[in-house]
């Protein structure tokens, strides 16, 4: 179903707006206090905002005049579904199984307090067990559960009672990396056709799982779109963050680009842009080239050393947000020592340079 949402909590200072299309997943990124999980609380119904609207196919979930609003004095007034009436489902980080039942009960809970027959909601419960490929731990307790296992069963739970729309607050992150791939092929089965919110940290999630993204910033709204597009052509240095490239922004001039710092750099422009127009450029730090000297080429710009990373076979040079990965050999070479200036040089073909 087709849910919509704009809320502000004040005492977060988080003023936020989520669409998600019927059938579609949307993922929310951000930093540490975005407030990514007070998205997910007010969509669930467990925050009361301060005022905001929010609706889930055509029933409207609350209607909120807040301080200032027509209702006046008190925050928080209007129509309210309460969270078990919303046809939400919420997946936690972590499973969050009744330890007293077995697999099979805890998913069948939800049908029996819907007053389904014991043998009507077991049938339910074993087929969303086949779908988790879980079918095999009907019978044991969630103690008897690995962390991966029983993160399975809070899916076939969550799904078990048809929810219209799916809440998942970083289902992976409490999960050891070994186990997370195969859960998040079963998420990406068990979520198609379905609306649903998935708040991670990890941009695989995001294009494995999502169709959009909406990336928060200090409780707003920063960036969102199609998931290649926001993640690949990154307008904040945190989206760049998540897929590691380098984000250069200036205004257009001619060809290329001029920084804040009065640099120029050649780019490849992906889009139309009139001159003057504020752009960012996309550049992979394998991409970018590192030497002592100005080198000749039309693309480089001058930096400080801060950090030197050893990655694998290559070495991470940064310099604040710039980096370039070089060979360890290269590094070498150059000597490099947080402080030292260098130059970051790169082809304008390995840029994609798009307005802002
Ligand atoms: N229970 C609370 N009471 C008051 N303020 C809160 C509460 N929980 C969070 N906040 C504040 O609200 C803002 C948004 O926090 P939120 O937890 O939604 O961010 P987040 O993006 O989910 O962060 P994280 O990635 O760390 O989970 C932050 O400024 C935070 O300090």
């Amino acid at each position: 179903m087709s849910f919509e949402l704009h809320a502000r909590v004040a005492e977060r200072d988080v003023s936020v707006a989520l669409e998600v299309a019927e059938g579609e997943t949307v993922a929310v990124l951000g930093p540490n206090g975005s407030g990514k999980s007070t998205l997910l609380a007010v969509a669930a119904g467990l925050l009361r905002p301060d005022s905001g609207r929010a609706r889930l196919g055509d029933r409207v979930l609350f209607d909120l005049q807040g301080r200032g609003g027509a209702a006046g004095g008190r925050p928080g007034r209007g129509p309210w579904v309460p969270p078990h009436a919303r046809g939400i489902a919420l997946l936690a980080q972590e499973a969050l199984l009744f330890p007293h039942l077995t697999v099979l009960d805890n998913v069948a809970f939800g049908a029996r307090a819907r007053g389904r027959s014991r043998a009507e909601a077991a049938t339910h419960a074993r087929s969303w067990l086949e779908r988790v490929d879980a079918i095999e731990l009907a019978d044991r307790r969630p103690a008897e559960l690995s962390g991966g296992q029983a993160q399975r069963i809070a899916v076939a739970r969550a799904l078990a009672a048809d929810p219209a729309l799916l809440l998942l607050d970083e289902p992976m992150a409490a999960l050891d990396v070994s186990v997370a791939p195969a859960l998040r092929r079963t998420l990406r089965a068990v979520l198609a056709g379905r609306s649903a919110v998935i708040v991670t940290h990890d941009v695989l999630d995001a294009f494995t799982l999502a169709d959009r993204v909406v990336v928060l910033d200090a409780g707003r709204v920063v960036d969102s779109g199609p998931t290649a597009a926001v993640l690949e052509r990154p307008r904040t240095a945190f989206a760049a963050g998540l897929t590691g490239v380098n984000l250069i922004t200036g205004t257009a001039h001619r060809d290329g680009v001029r920084t804040a710092e009065g640099q120029f750099v050649d780019v490849r422009f992906v889009e139309r842009v009139v001159d003057g127009a504020a752009v960012a450029v996309a550049v992979r730090p394998a991409a970018v080239a590192l030497s002592a000297v100005e080198p000749r080429t039309s693309s480089r710009l001058p930096g400080r050393v801060t950090d030197v990373e050893p990655r694998g076979d290559v070495v991470r040079v940064r310099a604040g947000a710039l980096a370039a990965d070089v060979t360890p050999r290269r590094a070498a070479e150059l000597d490099l020592a947080p402080g030292a200036t260098v130059w970051f040089s790169f082809a304008a073909d390995d840029t994609t340079a798009y307005p802002l």
